[in-house]
């Protein structure tokens, strides 16, 4: 609409409305401008130089020659594009050669331009991408009055990209401005930039500065649909998983090495399937141990089960597992220390542990003494590669035990949650206002993630794992899972052998009876061993190899010989027989 005020002249006016229109069309009117530019140049090229015409020739193929084969670097990113490039210069330069040497109403000269710029003016009119970038274009010409109606008047515009999705751009605050306060407009600028709810995204720019933002505004929502998993991304532990693509395609890769990780979300939020994608992934390292706890009966993580080394399905074995990593935690500690060394490489002989929880509050309610564990874990794990990662709906204080689990996780990935409170539940405390909106996540498998990497709210979806791929993943990495290494091997042998010394109830545990028949040649063996072995003791190994008994019966033997008086345990791991003189009591 134009308003005509009665100060104005009426041939002014209108020169300056076509001016305006021709400028803001310029884009669609480009064919029609080259037709003209070029009819122009024939024209005054025939009448000045009309010999001319080999050299205008020529420069039409060079031109056509450089956009084929240099087109990317001036953002002819499709080779189709570049073509149609060099099309468009080969024909220019054809056209305007027979202009020159000819003039331009010789023949048909004219109609060829005419039908000439109708057909190559096609493509350009119908290009997407160049459409896109006009709209673009045009709103942010339109960011200063965008700008004063959503409250970040001064802030400015400095570049802008257009790509599949829709497009980004940078911007400049003005003075005393921040990300935050952009952020917090967020629903403002949908409304302002006429997008859909939800497709305005803004985070800091790749430089970190505090006076600038990209803004990244999407006509079409990247994960639309499921992404099926594309197999694992790492063999090692060392290297960053990658959990799912962010909205500009970049995978969204985490580290878990020496990391607690919380997966938070409500249900059929996707939490699982994001556990899936870590399983796959974790299966396929080389130097990760897996033990699992799920106590809705192995229902989630079963399928899973012949990479995993233990699986826990009921309180009494999460028990015995955490407490058995404890074991581990400690004895690596101790290695540790004894070697002078800060952390705990892990490698295929020397493996990480990585405990799995899911549903991590059925653990809490179940066997809340169990959650001393977990905490001892959360506290002291990360240097010796003994690692939780636990899925949980909301993980309020009772959900995660009264402990430091929650405290202690570095990586916090949220899927959607119910209530814009949760979202600090599960990635922490602020990360509501600073614009980790959990809340607003609108399909299943789409999270955030917050670790030492991703300090920024981005959008990811986690890649979804049919049935047939887990199986598919599990046949794989089955056959090369490692081991436990031998220390914590032993340890864990020991306190299962120390347990079995602790007193207990008659009901309890029956009283073991020494053995009979075809065992006494064993402990004929055993004995004999125990005999030769010096004052501060035979190591289990060594006992192990001459007995060749395997590690729990030689344990079963030990502790019946400990309780029939015939041996003692030195120290950890080392037996012996008693003195002549000493007294067997028990
Ligand atoms: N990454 C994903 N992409 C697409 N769809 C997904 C994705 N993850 C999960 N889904 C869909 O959402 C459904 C629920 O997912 P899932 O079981 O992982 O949720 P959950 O949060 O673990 O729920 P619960 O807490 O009840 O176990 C799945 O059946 C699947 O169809």
């Amino acid at each position: 609409m134009v308003v005509i005020n009665s100060d104005d002249h009426l041939p002014d006016l209108v020169a300056v409305a076509i001016g305006r229109a021709l400028w803001r069309y310029r884009s669609e009117l480009a064919p029609i401008t080259l037709a003209l530019m070029l009819a122009l140049g024939g024209a005054v090229l025939h009448i000045t130089h009309p010999g001319w015409w080999p050299g205008i020739i020529a420069t039409g193929a060079l031109a056509a020659s450089l956009l084929v084969f240099t087109g990317r670097r001036v953002g002819l990113l499709l080779r189709a594009e570049r073509f149609y490039a060099a099309t468009v210069a080969l024909s220019a330069g054809a056209w305007l050669a027979c202009a020159t040497a000819l003039g331009v109403p010789y023949g048909r000269l004219p109609q060829v331009l005419i039908i000439g710029t109708a057909v190559l003016g096609l493509p350009w009119w119908v290009h997407r991408r160049r459409r896109a970038r006009v709209r673009v274009e045009r709103q942010l010409s339109a960011w200063p009055e965008i700008s004063q109606a959503v409250g970040l008047v001064g802030s400015r515009v400095q570049s802008a990209v257009v790509d599949v999705w829709g497009w980004r751009a940078r911007f400049a605050l003005a003075r005393g401005q921040t990300l935050q306060d952009v952020t917090a407009k967020i629903p403002a600028l949908e409304s302002a930039l006429g997008t859909f709810r939800g497709a305005v995204r803004v985070q800091p720019t790749r430089d970190d500065k505090a006076n600038r933002f990209e803004l990244r505004v999407l006509n079409i929502d990247p994960h639309a649909d499921a992404i099926a998993w594309p197999g694992p991304s790492v063999h090692t532990i060392t290297e960053p998983i990658d959990l799912g693509p962010f909205e500009d395609a970049v995978p969204a890769k985490v580290l878990f090495l020496r990391r607690h990780g919380l997966f938070g979300g409500l249900a059929g939020s996707g939490k699982s399937g994001g556990i899936n994608v870590l399983m796959g992934n974790l299966s396929a390292c080389r130097d990760v141990v897996i033990w699992a706890i799920d106590l809705k009966r192995g229902m989630e993580l079963q399928p899973w089960a012949p990479c995993i080394h233990r699986l826990a399905t009921t309180p009494d074995q999460a028990r015995a597992l955490l407490r058995d990593a404890v074991e581990v935690l400690e004895v690596r500690a101790e290695h540790l220390a004894a070697t002078g060394r800060r952390v705990w490489e892990p490698s295929p002989d020397m493996p990480a542990l990585v405990i799995v929880i899911d549903e991590y509050a059925e653990l809490a309610d179940d066997a809340p003494d169990a959650t001393t564990f977990t905490d001892s874990i959360a506290r002291r794990g990360r240097a010796v590669a003994v690692t939780l990662i636990a899925a949980t709906q909301r993980p309020t204080q009772k959900a995660m035990g009264q402990g430091a689990v929650r405290s202690q996780m570095d990586v916090r990935i949220s899927f959607r949650v119910r209530e814009r409170k949760d979202v600090e539940l599960i990635l922490g405390q602020g990360m509501l206002s600073a614009g980790w909106h959990a809340h607003s996540l609108n399909a299943p498998g789409k999270f955030l993630v917050s670790a030492p990497e991703h300090d920024v709210p981005r959008r990811a979806r986690a890649y979804l794992l049919t049935d047939d791929a887990v199986t598919a993943a599990v046949s794989e990495a089955s056959a090369s899972r490692p081991e436990l290494d031998e220390m914590s091997l032993r340890a864990l042998d020991e306190a299962h052998a120390a347990r079995l010394h602790e007193p207990v109830s008659a009901t309890a545990e029956p009283m073991p009876t020494m053995p009979t028949d075809g065992a006494e040649k064993d402990v004929q063996a055993l004995c004999e061993a125990l005999e030769g072995a010096p004052e501060d003791g035979i190591p289990v190994p060594h006992l192990i190899k001459i007995t060749g008994m395997s590690r729990p019966t030689l344990y079963r033997r030990l502790n019946e010989l400990v309780r029939a008086g015939r041996a003692v345990q030195v120290t950890r791991g080392r037996y012996r027989v008693p003195d002549p003189g000493s007294e067997h009591t028990g």
